[in-house]
């Protein structure tokens, strides 16, 4: 199991822990991801995947433990300050404002990064650098092209590209893909791997839950296993695959 303390980890989990009346949600999960890498958490239904993202995040904060991001302690620190120290998340639902362009999207997220804040009442003005990271972005996920359509138009794979933009024009130290493949048609998820390939190969750290086994295996450096709130192995995807306590866990399960 990966060691406490990293060198280079950009991010570490303690011995994190989360109580939530008598259930034992996360139990002491320990881990330490290295910058540049593509960590894979998977793990049968409820097994703490999502919370654990959570934690990390900042949506929910542990009942035991540290989040150390960049080497600096999180655990107390909101979502808004962990985005801005460099977290990056999408979630299970489409985040995209539907009645924008693709454009307007992905450049309110360099904006957010950028320092302009958009408010309820006012839009802030699209700068030239917002412009051109928000261009940069879609190309890197192949959608250079598409700037000008109407985000609640696009194709559900579509959609999860422009999320994907939206977190490289943010650029954070750590992005978090919560079952980036959910609810894309089978037709689109080599291209949609491809881009989450892409970000790794651009050098970022990128931990990933998701339930395509077959995709997860083939992207990820390593992969982290939760079962009943504990990381069971946390190994290359060859290692874990072939190890007799993660195969015992999925028995009965599914994955
Ligand atoms: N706020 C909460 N209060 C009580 N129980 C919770 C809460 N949040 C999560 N749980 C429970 O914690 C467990 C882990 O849930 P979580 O959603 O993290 O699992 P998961 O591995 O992401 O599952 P899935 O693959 O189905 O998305 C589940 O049993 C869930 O019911």
């Amino acid at each position: 199991m990966a060691g406490l303390v990293a060198d280079d980890a950009v991010l570490e989990l303690e011995r994190v822990g989360l109580a939530i009346g008598g259930a034992r949600i996360l139990k002491e999960v320990s881990l330490a991801v290295p910058a540049g890498e593509l960590l894979g958490v998977i793990g049968p239904n409820g097994a703490g995947k999502t919370t654990l993202f959570n934690v990390v995040s900042g949506v929910v904060r542990p009942t035991e433990g540290r989040v150390v991001l960049d080497g600096r302690d999180v655990t107390r620190e909101p979502v808004h300050r962990r985005a801005a120290a460099g977290l990056g998340r999408t979630f299970q639902t489409s985040s995209l404002f539907p009645a924008l362009t693709v454009l307007e999207n992905v450049r309110l997220a360099a904006q957010a990064d950028l320092g302009a804040a958009a408010s309820v009442f006012r839009t802030p003005r699209p700068t030239d650098a917002a412009t051109e990271r928000a261009r940069d972005a879609l190309a890197d996920v192949g959608l250079a092209d598409a700037g000008d359509r109407l985000a609640g138009g696009l194709a559900h794979g579509e959609k999860r590209k422009v999320e994907i933009a939206m977190l490289i024009a943010m650029e954070p130290r750590v992005i978090l893909l919560d079952e980036p493949m959910a609810g894309v048609g089978s037709a689109d998820v080599p291209a949609l791997a491809e881009v989450i390939r892409g970000l790794h190969r651009g050098g970022r750290t990128v931990l990933m839950v998701e339930h395509h086994l077959d995709v997860v295996l083939g992207l990820a450096d390593r992969i982290a296993v939760m079962h009943h709130g504990e990381l069971l192995a946390v190994d290359t995807p060859e290692a874990v695959m072939a190890n007799p306590t993660v195969q015992s866990a999925y028995l009965g399960e599914g994955m």
